[in-house]
C-alpha cells in the first residue's frame, strides 16, 4: 500500500470537497432514517388507535430530497476534481517515463488498460469510501435505536449488520485482489489476438492463416471467460448470502413488533425499529460489490503508479533556461542502453550554428540513439554534451527541446486534420508559412488536391493517406517548428527516390539560421554537407568532404 503514496497526496489535496460531500451524504441518512422512523411511528400511532401528526414527515421527506441532491453534486463534482488532478500526474508521469525509452515501447493494448485503470479510480471514493463511511453511521443509529426496544435485538441487527457491511466485502475485496493478476493477464492475452487478428487481417488473408488466428483468438476470450465466470460464481454467492443475512435482519426486527424481544404493547416502537432496520439493511444489501471494486481498484492503482515511476538512466531536470546559441558539442560520450552493452565509445562531435552534418551507418550502430543523447531522453554514462556552451543536463528539458526539433524514425501521426498535425495545437502561425514548410516537404500539391486542404481528416495515424505522403507532413510538422537545430532521422524513409532528393535539396536552400543533423544509412549526392561522420562499433569517424 506504501506504493500508492502519490495518489493518497492527490485525494488528501481535494480533502476539503471531498469531506464536505461526506458530511451532505450523512446528513442525507440521517434525513432518510428521520423519514422511515417518523413513518414507521406514525403508522403505529394510528395501528393503536392514536392521532399522528404528519408536518415532521413532510421535512424530513423534502430534507432527504434536498440533502441527497446536494451529496450527490458534491461527492461528483470532488470526485471529477481529483479524477483530472490524476490523469494530469499520470499523463506528465507517463510522458517522462516514455521519453526514458521505455514508453516508446509500450503496446496500444497496455496504454489503453492504463487509461481504464485511471478511469476506474473514481470508483474508489464514490462506491466504496462513502458508502463504508454511511454503513458505519447508519450502525450507530439502528444500534441507538435497537436498544431502546432490547439490547439482545440490538446484538442479532448489530451482528447482521456487520457480516453484510464489512465481513463481506472483505471477503470480496480479498477475493477479487487474488484474481485480479490473472483476470488482467487473460483479458490481455485476448486484447491482444484481437489486436493481431484486426490490424494483421491483411497478412493473414495472402497467407491464408485467419481461421487459425480466429481460433487463437476465440480460445484466449474462452480462457478469459472461464476466469471471469469464477469471479462472478463467487460474487454471486457472496450476494446471496448478503440478501439472506439483511432478509434475516427484517425478520428479527418483525420478531420484535410480535413481542419476542420486547412486550408486544410497545407497538409504536416496534413498529418504528422495523421501519429504521429495513432502511439500514436495504442501504447496505450491494455493499459487498464495493469489496469487489476495492480488490480491482487496488489492482489498478498499483499499475497505474508503476507506469508513471520514471526508469533508471533518466536525465535530471536542469533548471537553466535555454542559452542563446546553438552550437551542439560532444565530449568523451560513452553510453549504452543497457549496463554491459556499450553503443558509443569515447564519442567526440561539433556542430557550429548552421552547419549541416550527416551521421550515416549500418542499422544498429547507435544513431538514433545519439540523436536522443541529444535531446536529453537519456545521459550518456561518461562525457558531456553542450548546447551553446551550456551542459544540457543544467537546462530546463522543455527549453532544450524548444530548441531541438526532431523528426523521428517513425513519426505518429494524429487521428485529426492535416493543419492539427502541423501545428500540434499551436496558435498564431499563418496559412503563407504553413504553405511554405508544405512546399518545402514537397507536399503542397497533394494537401491542395484535398477536398478540405488544410482541413482534410487524415484518420488513425494517417490512415487515409499513404506512408509517404505521412512521411512528408511529419517533415513539414518539424519544418514549421522554431526550433534552430533539427535532428532529421532517415527522413526519406518511405520517400521514393526523385521526392527523396528533391526535399534533400530543398534542405540545402534552407537559410543558414538552422543546424541540421541527417542520421541516415547513405547519402543521395545532392546533400550539401560541412560534417559527414560515420558511425561503426561505437566509434565516430569524420570524413573530410
Ligand atoms: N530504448 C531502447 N532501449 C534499449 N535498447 C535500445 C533502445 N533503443 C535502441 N536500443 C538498442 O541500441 C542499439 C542502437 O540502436 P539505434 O536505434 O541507435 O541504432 P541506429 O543506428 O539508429 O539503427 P537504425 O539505422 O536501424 O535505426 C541497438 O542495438 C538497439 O537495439
Amino acid at each position: 500500500m506504501k506504493q500508492l503514496q502519490p495518489l493518497w497526496n492527490i485525494w488528501k489535496s481535494r480533502g476539503g470537497r471531498l469531506l464536505v460531500g461526506l458530511l451532505l451524504a450523512e446528513l442525507s441518512v440521517c434525513a432518510a432514517f428521520l423519514l422511515m422512523g417518523q413513518t414507521g411511528s406514525r403508522l403505529g400511532l394510528i395501528a393503536v388507535g392514536g392521532v399522528a401528526a404528519f408536518g415532521i414527515l413532510r421535512f424530513a421527506g423534502a430534507s432527504r430530497i434536498i440533502l441527497r441532491y446536494l451529496e450527490r453534486l458534491a461527492t461528483h463534482d470532488a470526485t471529477f476534481r481529483v479524477l483530472a488532478d490524476i490523469r494530469l500526474w499520470f499523463y506528465r508521469g507517463l510522458a517522462k517515463g516514455a521519453a526514458a525509452g521505455l514508453g516508446f515501447r509500450r503496446s496500444g493494448d497496455l496504454l489503453s488498460r492504463l487509461v481504464a485503470d485511471v478511469q476506474s479510480l473514481d470508483s474508489f471514493y464514490l462506491r466504496i469510501l462513502v458508502p463504508l463511511a454511511t454503513a458505519l453511521f447508519s450502525l450507530c443509529i439502528v444500534l441507538w435505536i435497537c436498544l431502546k426496544g432490547s439490547v439482545l435485538l440490538a446484538f442479532s441487527i448489530g451482528i447482521i449488520f456487520c457480516l453484510v457491511a464489512f465481513a463481506l466485502p472483505a471477503l470480496m475485496a480479498r477475493i477479487s485482489y487474488r484474481w485480479g493478476p490473472e483476470l488482467q493477464r487473460t483479458q490481455a492475452e485476448m486484447n491482444n489476438q484481437a489486436l493481431d487478428l484486426v490490424g494483421g487481417m491483411r497478412e493473414l488473408r495472402i497467407f491464408g492463416q485467419e481461421d487459425a488466428a480466429t481460433k487463437r483468438f476465440l480460445a484466449a476470450e474462452d480462457v478469459f471467460y472461464t476466469a471471469q465466470r469464477q469471479q462472478g460464481r463467487a460474487m454471486a454467492h457472496v450476494h446471496a448470502l448478503s440478501l439472506l443475512l439483511t432478509r434475516l435482519g427484517v425478520i428479527f426486527a418483525l420478531a420484535g413488533c410480535a413481542g419476542f424481544f420486547f412486550p408486544k404493547e410497545q407497538a409504536v416502537m416496534g413498529i418504528t425499529i422495523l421501519f429504521v432496520v429495513m432502511t439500514a439493511l436495504d442501504n447496505i444489501v450491494d455493499l459487498p460489490r464495493a469489496g469487489l471494486l476495492f480488490g480491482r481498484i487496488r489492482h489498478a492503482a498499483e499499475r497505474v503508479v508503476e507506469a508513471t515511476i520514471v526508469p533508471d538512466g533518466t536525465p535530471k531536470e536542469g533548471t537553466e533556461p535555454a542559452p542563446n546559441g546553438h552550437e551542439i558539442e560532444g565530449k568523451n560520450i560513452t553510453f549504452g542502453w543497457l549496463p554491459d552493452k556499450t553503443i558509443l565509445h569515447n564519442v567526440n562531435f561539433r556542430i557550429r550554428e548552421g552547419e549541416r552534418a550527416a551521421l550515416i551507418g549500418p542499422s544498429g550502430a547507435g544513431k538514433s540513439s545519439l540523436a536522443a543523447l541529444l535531446l536529453k531522453v537519456v545521459a550518456p554514462q561518461k562525457g558531456s554534451i553542450t548546447l551553446g556552451g551550456h551542459d544540457i543536463v543544467s537546462i530546463q528539458t522543455e527549453a532544450l527541446r524548444s530548441k531541438v526539433a526532431w523528426l523521428s524514425q517513425s513519426s505518429h501521426l494524429f487521428d485529426d486534420t492535416v493543419r492539427s498535425n502541423l501545428l500540434l495545437g499551436r496558435d498564431g502561425v499563418s496559412e503563407d508559412v504553413i504553405w511554405a514548410a508544405l512546399e518545402q516537404a514537397q507536399i503542397a500539391d497533394f494537401v491542395r488536391s484535398l477536398p478540405d486542404g488544410l482541413d482534410s481528416w487524415i484518420g488513425e495515424n494517417g490512415s487515409h493517406i499513404s506512408g509517404g505522403q505521412g512521411r512528408r507532413i511529419a517533415l513539414a510538422r518539424v519544418l514549421l517548428s522554431d526550433a534552430p537545430v533539427l535532428i532529421l532521422d532517415e527522413p526519406g524513409s518511405g520517400l521514393d527516390m526523385e521526392t527523396e532528393r528533391a526535399f534533400l535539396a530543398t534542405l540545402n536552400q534552407l537559410d543558414r539560421s538552422r543546424t541540421i543533423l541527417l542520421i541516415t544509412h547513405r547519402l543521395t549526392g545532392v546533400e550539401q554537407l560541412d560534417h559527414l561522420w560515420t558511425i561503426q562499433d561505437g566509434t565516430l569517424t569524420s570524413h573530410s568532404l
